[in-house]
């Protein structure tokens, strides 16, 4: 299926003036998304990820003449307020502290977000029954918010974003004040919303197991700027820009462990044929029984110091940090055999010590 794009922003920047200084929050962006991603956009606080996204429905217009803002086909900068307003609709947005009327019942919560629809009264009551069975709440419709969960919240929060059947649902650090458990079953619920209803999710986070679990895209954002965009699964087995190595440490603790193993003496003071690589493998390359081939055709042996599995979008990603030893010829033919097996090479260090002859 060719990928169509659904939000496409064109050289963003919004400059904010602090005590006469200027604030680069964004800084001349560019971002496609295209329909039924699940968008991951990450990056640490005050990264710019917020006003950037409030860019998409343009609760936060951009400061320079350049910018253009496309949202599904339709360009939002050269709308007047009315027609701003009706494409609002179609963009649903949730947030980390819900935004929740608290004297209202859930059912009259959720209602409130059907109040300039065309709806009929009795449809407005069917609508609502039928978003709070989709979010899994039927049972908390007469609820008040001070008798429910922060997940529970959430998902009201969901369901009221979701009532006016939009296109794209942007989730700004929704699942940040949950716990890790209620954090997975509300992304595992907007990855559902995604496949149900062919939502487009925007998903922003500075929470790299979040992107983790659902998204299919990820930028990452520093400074203003995209770092590095790309699939979720290029960006696990081959990330570039250091914050994005970064990032993907805080879920697979690579970048820890080789901190760890380059402490070692026997990896200080490695000899000469020895060496210490980063193997990184996807999908069908971790099926060869790669280091029982080195030895048997190169006489290397293989020492794994460190290794993680993970499985993204169904496909195994792994990294094993391995130390291998053998002449120097064989292990320099094991390192070209290796990158032959589809597996990703990268020499850390390389043994220069004699080794003793007695
Ligand atoms: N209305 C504003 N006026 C002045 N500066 C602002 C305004 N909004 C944001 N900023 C500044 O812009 C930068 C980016 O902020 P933004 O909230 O977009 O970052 P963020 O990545 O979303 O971080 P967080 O997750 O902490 O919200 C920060 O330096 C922030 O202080």
């Amino acid at each position: 299926m060719l990928a169509e794009p659904i939000i496409d922003l064109k050289d963003i920047c919004v400059t904010f003036k602090e005590d006469k200084r200027d604030v680069h929050a964004v800084d001349h962006v560019d971002l496609q998304i295209n329909r039924g991603d699940i968008y991951g956009v990450v990056g640490y606080s005050g990264a710019g990820k917020s006003t950037l996204i409030r860019v998409i429905n343009l609760l936060q217009r951009p400061t320079n003449a350049e910018a253009r803002v496309e949202v599904n086909g339709t360009n939002l900068l050269g709308l007047n307020a009315a027609s701003l307003r009706d494409e609002r609709r179609k963009i649903g947005m949730i947030f980390q502290h819900f935004n929740l009327m608290h004297s209202l019942t859930i059912t009259d919560n959720v209602e409130f977000a059907l109040k300039k629809s065309n709806l009929s009264k009795a449809d407005r009551k069917k609508r609502v029954a039928e978003l709070l069975e989709l979010v899994g709440l039927t049972e908390k419709a007469n609820d008040f918010p001070s008798q429910l969960s922060g997940g529970q919240k959430q998902r009201v929060g969901i369901a009221r974003a979701i009532a006016n059947r939009p296109d794209i649902l942007i989730s700004d650090e929704a699942t940040s004040a949950l716990d890790p458990k209620t954090t997975v079953a509300i992304l595992d619920l907007l990855a559902d919303l995604n496949q149900k209803l062919g939502l487009t999710v925007v998903l922003i986070t500075h929470e790299m197991d979040a992107v983790k679990r659902i998204c299919n895209r990820v930028a990452v954002m520093e400074a203003g700027r995209l770092v590095e965009t790309g699939d979720l699964l290029q960006i696990f087995s081959q990330p570039e820009a250091p914050l994005t190595k970064d990032f993907i440490d805080t879920t697979t603790h690579l970048e820890s462990a080789l901190a760890a193993v380059k402490q070692q003496p026997a990896i200080a003071h490695l000899k000469a044929g020895s060496v210490l690589v980063q193997l990184g493998y996807q999908g069908a390359s971790t099926d060869q029984p790669l280091i029982t081939e080195l030895y048997r055709r190169f006489e290397v042996s293989a020492n794994i110091l460190y290794g993680n599995l993970e499985i993204l979008q169904n496909t195994p990603v792994g990294n094993l940090l391995v130390v291998l030893s053998g002449t120097p010829k064989h292990t320099e033919q094991a390192l070209v055999f290796m990158k032959e097996q589809r597996v990703s090479v990268k020499v850390l260090e390389k043994g220069t010590e004699e080794v003793a002859h007695d």
